[in-house]
């Protein structure tokens, strides 16, 4: 292998959120770092890092590939394969090659494609995002192509982070992080696009106030607040994204059109069955925390409640129904569980262990018209994602986030502040930290 742990030198390309959160941390370990984003950023990046002894700034992949032994790809995946196609030519001989893109499949293709066959593959993905704390969080290793000796010399670069290492192929990444991240990210970019389109800020009307609804706000808004590409790219380049999310789109679909019907039999069948394929007995997950007075303290509202406003809950309905049409028991998906998936699992089984609550929901959305307007336009907004996904186009994509983050905006230095907090409370129960 010719590389020795001491003399070791781990290259990043694209220091973006996450490259700059990889370097700050494997240069804090010890690790000697060379860096570089596009060359119009060389200027300011070299000042930004000109204290940081480890860290050296590069004009180019060129010169980083060429002198690292662990070279790591942290760009938007939408343009892997143009930027591997242009340096990964010039990777060091016999040096691994990873990336940090969330979609495997285009990735690993990129790589094939465009690396020497004396380099080596082991790609990688921290399941979390760049302000997260990685101690605990899952991170997944791909051995793809290389050898056993250099997966061990990844995974002790890696270690320093504390995370839960996973070993899995690039392929079961891709069908497990549709589920964890694709279709999480679809079900509240709808409730953001339905709360643009009947002009609400849902915190400022009583009947959103509370409860399981500051984890619908909260990261909805969150979301809404980060990058549009992130979203996007693992999105639009995972085909088992696309089918997923489709089938969410017709859960949601066909569940407001028993609602609308008044098909209250039916409508409380189909959900309970839904619910028992996803919700087995006795397959509790790890304590997922969701309790109403933990909940409450992070609203952005001023308003106090007495009890939570019923609520059709139809979007927690439909991600049960979906899970249980793809077969899906989500318990199975937490070894590749983000943060967002882990609290959208926990509201989703909130409401689903809570026989009362689910009745109260059920009823709520066969007697009560107050939510039906919220709920078309959540319908129109599930299938208008679908759909956009479906397309593939990622102009299209970015249009739609951004109109709507920009509504939410003047909101966003508040809500971030009270969905790290969120965040922070309630990973703390549900990560097991070593
Ligand atoms: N943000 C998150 O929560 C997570 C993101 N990821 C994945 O990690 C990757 C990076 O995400 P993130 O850091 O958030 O995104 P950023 O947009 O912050 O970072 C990507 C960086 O790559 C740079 N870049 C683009 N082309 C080149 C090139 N040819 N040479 C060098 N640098 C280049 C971009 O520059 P410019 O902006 O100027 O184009 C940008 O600085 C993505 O694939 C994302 O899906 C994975 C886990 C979590
Ligand atoms: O937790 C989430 O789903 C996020 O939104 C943060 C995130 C985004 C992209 C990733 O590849 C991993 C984590």
């Amino acid at each position: 292998m010719g590389r020795t742990m001491e003399d070791a030198s781990i290259g990043i390309i694209g220091m973006g959120d996450m490259g700059k959160m990889y370097a700050q941390r494997l240069s804090a370990a010890g690790w000697r770092i060379n860096a570089c984003d596009r060359p119009e950023n060389y200027e300011s990046l070299t000042q930004e890092f000109a204290s940081q002894q480890r860290i050296t700034i590069f004009p180019n992949g060129h010169l980083v590939s060429r002198l690292s032994d662990f070279i790591l790809y942290s760009v938007e995946a939408g343009v892997i394969d143009r930027v591997v196609a242009q340096y990964g030519p010039s990777t060091k001989v016999g040096a691994i090659v990873g990336g940090q893109t969330s979609c495997k499949a285009p990735e690993l293709a990129a790589f094939e494609k465009h690396l020497p066959s004396d380099v080596e593959i082991v790609s990688c993905h921290s399941l979390h995002g760049p302000k997260v704390n990685p101690r605990g969080q899952p991170l997944v290793l791909i051995q793809h192509r290389a050898s056993d000796e250099s997966l061990q010399f990844v995974d002790h670069i890696l270690s320093s982070f504390g995370s839960k290492h996973v070993y899995i192929t690039g392929e079961m990444h891709d069908r497990i992080t549709a589920d964890t991240q694709a279709v999480t990210h679809a079900a509240f970019l709808s409730m953001g696009t339905a709360w643009q389109a009947n002009n609400q800020f849902p915190w400022e009307i009583n009947r959103w106030v509370g409860g399981i609804e500051n984890v619908k706000i909260n990261i909805t808004l969150r979301i809404y607040a980060n990058k549009w590409h992130v979203y996007a790219g693992l999105a639009i380049l995972n085909p088992a994204a696309k089918q997923q999310i489709r089938q969410y789109a017709e859960s949601v679909t066909e569940l407001y059109k028993l609602m609308l019907g008044g098909h209250r039999e039916e409508l409380k069948q189909r959900v309970k069955a839904a619910g028992a394929a996803v919700f087995k007995e006795g397959q509790e997950a790890q304590d997922l925390l969701l309790k109403d007075e933990v909940l409450d303290r992070f609203s952005l509202s001023n308003r106090s409640r007495e009890k939570s406003p019923p609520n059709s809950h139809l979007s927690l309905l439909a991600i049960v129904d979906c899970w249980s049409k793809l077969g899906i028991v989500p318990y199975d998906h937490m070894i590749c569980s983000t943060p967002l998936f882990r609290l959208w699992l926990g509201v989703t089984e909130y409401l689903f262990r809570n026989p009362e609550l689910l009745e109260e929901a059920l009823d709520t959305a066969i007697d009560d018209n107050t939510f039906r307007s919220d709920d078309l336009e959540f319908t129109f907004a599930a299938r208008a994602w679908s759909d956009c996904v479906s397309f593939g186009d990622f102009e299209s994509y970015r249009d739609r986030f951004e109109r709507i983050a920009s509504y939410f905006a003047p909101r966003f230095p508040e809500a971030s502040q009270l969905g790290n907090e969120m965040m922070k409370t309630i990973l703390e129960k549900t990560t097991n930290n070593p």
